[in-house]
């Protein structure tokens, strides 16, 4: 199955009824309610109803669902988790993950909720949240324990909070993190997700986080606003000369298969497997933001 393309996911404040309506209009590639902080004690059961209610009515397009629970050790994580499988969501985000048995433990409740409200089982999918010194370590763990698993995000605010830190123009306070959860989601091969950048009046900030985690290989990020989107999927969006050379190496190595060879060689370039899956990584890219065609060519903005 082709990869799902996650380079934007979006918070929305659960109890927010404009955002929740309004949220499929962005173009964001998963949308994420938030049950869990941006909601006040006293709302959370008014904002786990005004979500079950969008995900029957609402159109969110092609956007991915995603909803991020309250935490397993709180009052409400059992009821967020069933009304949430009772909707049908996509994917339930789990706050504050710190060990493999979090995982394991929120999927007996997925489980339990697709028998009670007739979903197919194995259909609701999971990810985590690291949040705290404890979670990047278990990051590994964390990352392989069910096949339900789509990824690991970062979640700097309150990660940096439990280092006795606080986020700094550089990140140098997040490598360790980033690095981890980057590795321990490509050796289970699931997504991983940059964490939120909040101020909204830092733009150039934000811009150099991004170009600094698509360096490192995250999918995408977490967003906490509409605007940040276009600014990620720009960063995201491959250059004319990265889409020629993977539309020729397509071609290369279609020729080579015919000839029933697994490696050809292309202006002096070697063109075999991993070249060919970074190409079509590419390609994916590219269609995504709109710049090759039904015939499969380049189209110059
Ligand atoms: C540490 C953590 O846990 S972070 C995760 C939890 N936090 C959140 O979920 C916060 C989500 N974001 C927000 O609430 C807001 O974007 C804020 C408070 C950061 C900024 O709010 P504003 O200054 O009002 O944003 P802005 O002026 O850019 O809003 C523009 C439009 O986008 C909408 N919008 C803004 N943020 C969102 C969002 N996250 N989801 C959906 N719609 C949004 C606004 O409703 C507004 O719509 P309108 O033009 O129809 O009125
Ligand atoms: O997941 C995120 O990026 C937001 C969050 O909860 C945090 O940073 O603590
Ligand atoms: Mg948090």
């Amino acid at each position: 199955m082709e990869e799902r393309l996650r380079r934007t996911m979006m918070f929305v404040p659960g109890n927010n009824a404009g955002m929740v309506k309004d949220a499929g209009i962005y173009g964001a590639d998963s949308i994420m309610f938030d049950l869990e902080d941006s909601v006040s004690m006293s709302e959370k059961d008014a904002a786990r109803m005004l979500v079950y209610e969008a995900l029957q009515t609402q159109d969110y397009g092609d956007s991915e669902l995603v909803v991020r629970v309250n935490g397993i050790d709180t009052p409400y994580f059992k009821n967020d988790v069933y009304a949430m499988v009772k909707a049908g969501i996509e994917v339930v985000r789990l706050p504050k993950v710190e060990s493999a048995q979090m995982m394991l433990d929120l999927v007996k409740v997925v489980e339990e909720a697709e028998k009670k409200f007739g979903r197919k089982p194995g259909s609701t999918h999971v990810m985590a949240a690291i949040e705290s010194a404890k979670g990047v370590l278990n990051a590994p763990g964390i990352a392989a324990s069910t096949d339900r698993m789509i990824g690991l995000a970062l979640s700097a605010e309150d990660y940096t909070t439990d280092m006795k830190t606080h986020r700094y123009p550089d990140g140098a306070e997040l490598e360790f993190a980033r690095n981890m959860i980057l590795h321990a989601a490509r050796a289970a091969g699931i997504a991983a997700f940059d964490t939120v950048f909040t101020n909204m009046n830092d733009i150039e900030g934000f811009q150099r986080e991004t170009e600094h985690i698509h360096e490192l290989g995250f999918d995408g990020k977490s967003l906490v606003n509409p605007r940040q989107i276009d600014w990620v999927n720009k960063v995201y969006e491959p250059t004319k000369k990265e889409i020629e050379n993977a539309l020729d190496v397509e071609a290369a190595i279609e020729e080579a298969h015919q000839k029933g060879s697994g490696v050809i060689s292309m202006n002096g370039q070697m063109v075999d497997r991993p070249v060919v899956l970074r190409a079509q990584r590419v390609i994916r890219l590219a269609k995504a933001s709109n710049l090759i065609n039904e015939e499969g060519e380049y189209i110059e903005k």
